[in-house]
């Protein structure tokens, strides 16, 4: 995490080390002062002048380390979240279902920011914390070894005492960070379904849900304050009981004659001195325990593998297909959310490269699943998917994302304007490309009566808008790219008749240049396709006629199900006969 910042907290060292030595090297100024004093000559002037010189130096050197600090602290969250930003964007589409995503999303924000100042203070604090204090102690054995071993044996025996709350500062920083991250993720919860929330008479509910992670996170927050309020001030007492015994040992060696006073002075402002690399050392160890908690959950983040070939950002491929391959073609596919269900059980089927084919079968029997597969969000668990005849697993995912469009039942809007969600997927897209999408689509006379046109914002999540023309942005947001292949799931589920016909004629109009795979239960939308598949029990069949879901006819052979061609020319593959 530090690769890139090494040479800056080598210099953030450096500096601190600067003021450190110019600070061991005051009291041995002040002892010759002393010296010079108890001998009654003249005032030591130059010793005062040295000293104000070294004083105002080591000021100038903290300043100036300080800040570096914190500037290099800043840029290792930066690099850090940048990567956790890009992981978290690339994960497999199942993982999101698997994490909460406000946790998610306190992995990126309070554990980075956790990290920093473990990373840059405190790995800074131990290194000149470390150096430090064998420095003082060097320039301490050498004034009186007697002394030296006075005070450290009260430091040794203080120590000992407080060494078990630096242990137990670990598991409350863990606490506290898990409970922040349940806080987050139970509060995007219930701002994402606001008005649900309002609705069932939650509000009060969900506020006492989420503020009981807050309170735990309280709890653990002050289980760290009590242990840090223990490890302060117990630095504190033992340099002040080191002092203590000090003075009254060095009394008696001064009495007897075996150390001078001017030594003493020395030892005794090095001993004071003592207090900034050992308060520096238990502030780091405190500040590294801490943050153990969040490194360990962004560790496990990165560990995650991301979703495969994502990390490819390529030039789209350019589309060579054979005339009449199919669009998209499933051969045998087996796939299954958990290990004990399959969804699909050896589907197969063929979409021919233009035309609209519709996507039937029960609620619950895997049509979304379909269309997730073919859009590479899921991957089989066996057999192939084909893509123009190449199999997908060939072909870089960005290029085979820049010619698939997806359009999902509850399709998001992204907050922007109308603009920015048109052109989302085809950043290079000009006005006039746009405005012909919205025609297509139906939109574009509303569009024009808005103040902002194409500028106008949609709200958070597209609230500004209807939720038919949330659905008909997300479908021209999919043609926009000019996509090879259009799978929609439920287009129109949320229009009413007049906009309906409008999209299924933007459909039929669209499918004259491309494949579009449109999963519906709306006899409206399966009366315009070209073909139609039936997903039943796992497998694919096809139908040609028949009014309504659910009572399609399927053509049938002693060998299994035949697909059946229908207008357009469909898919004919066998199926049933498959394995897992
Ligand atoms: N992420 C998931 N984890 C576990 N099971 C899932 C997941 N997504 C879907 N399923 C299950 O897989 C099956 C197929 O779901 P899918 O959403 O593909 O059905 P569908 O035909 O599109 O349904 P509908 O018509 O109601 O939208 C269902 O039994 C569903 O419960």
């Amino acid at each position: 995490m530090t690769r890139g910042h090494r040479r800056v907290l080598a210099l953030c060292v450096l500096l601190t080390l600067c003021a450190l030595a110019l600070g061991l090297a005051q009291p041995l100024l002040v002892s010759h002062a002393v010296d010079a004093a108890g001998r009654h000559g003249p005032p030591p002037w130059r010793d005062a002048g040295a000293l104000a010189a070294l004083v105002t130096a080591q000021a100038v050197m903290q300043a100036a380390g300080s800040y570096v600090l914190g500037r290099t602290g800043e840029n290792i969250v930066l690099g850090l979240r940048t990567t956790l930003i890009g992981h978290l964007l690339r994960l497999p589409a199942c993982d999101y279902q698997r994490h909460r995503l406000g946790d998610l999303l306190s992995r990126a924000s309070t554990d980075t920011a956790a990290l920093r100042t473990a990373l840059a203070t405190g790995c800074t604090d131990a290194v000149t914390g470390v150096i430090g204090l064998l420095g003082t102690l060097t320039l301490m054995a050498w004034l009186d070894l007697w002394l030296l071993a006075t005070a450290a044996a009260v430091v040794a025996v203080l120590a000992l005492t407080v060494l078990p709350a630096l242990h137990l500062m670990r598991p409350a920083a863990e606490t506290n960070q898990r409970v922040l991250g349940q806080m987050s993720a139970e509060l995007e919860r219930a701002l994402s379904a606001i008005r649900t929330v309002r609705m069932s008479g939650a509000t009060q509910r969900e506020t006492d849900r989420i503020t009981s992670h807050a309170r735990q996170a309280r709890a653990a927050g002050l289980r760290i304050a009590r242990l840090n309020a223990v490890l302060m001030p117990a630095s504190e007492l033992a340099l002040h009981a080191a002092l203590t015994a000090t003075v009254v040992v060095g009394a008696v060696r001064s009495a007897q004659g075996t150390a001078s006073i001017a030594d003493l002075a020395a030892f005794l402002l090095y001993l004071n001195y003592l207090s900034v690399p050992l308060t520096a050392l238990v502030s780091a160890a405190a500040l590294l325990q801490q943050a153990s908690g969040a490194a360990g959950r962004i560790a496990e983040t990165l560990a995650q593998p991301q979703e495969a070939n994502s990390s490819r950002e390529t030039q789209p491929a350019q589309a060579a297909a054979v005339p009449g391959t199919p669009a998209l073609e499933f051969r045998d596919v087996w796939y299954g959310h958990d290990r004990n269900h399959s969804v699909l059980r050896g589907a197969s089927f063929q979409l021919p490269p233009r035309g609209v084919t519709t996507l039937l079968g029960d609620s619950g029997s895997g049509k979304t699943t379909v269309l997730n597969l073919a859009a590479r969000l899921h991957t089989p668990d066996s057999g192939r998917i084909l893509f123009q005849g190449t199999d997908v697993a060939q072909l870089p995912m960005a290029d085979y994302r820049r010619m698939v469009g997806l359009v999902e039942q509850h399709s998001p809007l992204l907050h922007g304007s109308v603009r920015d969600n048109l052109a989302y997927a085809a950043p290079e897209a000009t006005d006039d490309d746009l405005w012909n999408v919205l025609e297509l689509t139906g939109l574009a006379t509303h569009i024009r009566t808005l103040p902002d046109g194409l500028h106008t914002m949609v709200g958070e999540h597209g609230t500004a808008l209807s939720g038919g023309q949330r659905q008909r942005i997300a479908i021209a947001r999919a043609l926009a790219a000019r996509p090879v292949l259009v799978l929609l799931d439920e287009p129109t589920a949320h229009l009413d008749p007049a906009a309906e016909g409008s999209v299924l004629a933007a459909l039929q109009h669209i499918g004259q240049h491309c494949a579009l795979l449109v999963v519906t239960h709306r006899e409206t939308t399966m009366r315009r396709a070209a073909s139609r598949l039936l997903l039943d029990n796992g497998v694919m069949r096809a139908s040609c006629a028949g009014p309504r879901t659910g009572q399609l006819p399927v053509r049938e052979d002693a060998g299994g199900v035949a697909p059946a061609p229908c207008q357009g020319g469909l898919a004919k593959r066998a199926n049933g006969s498959g394995h897992r």
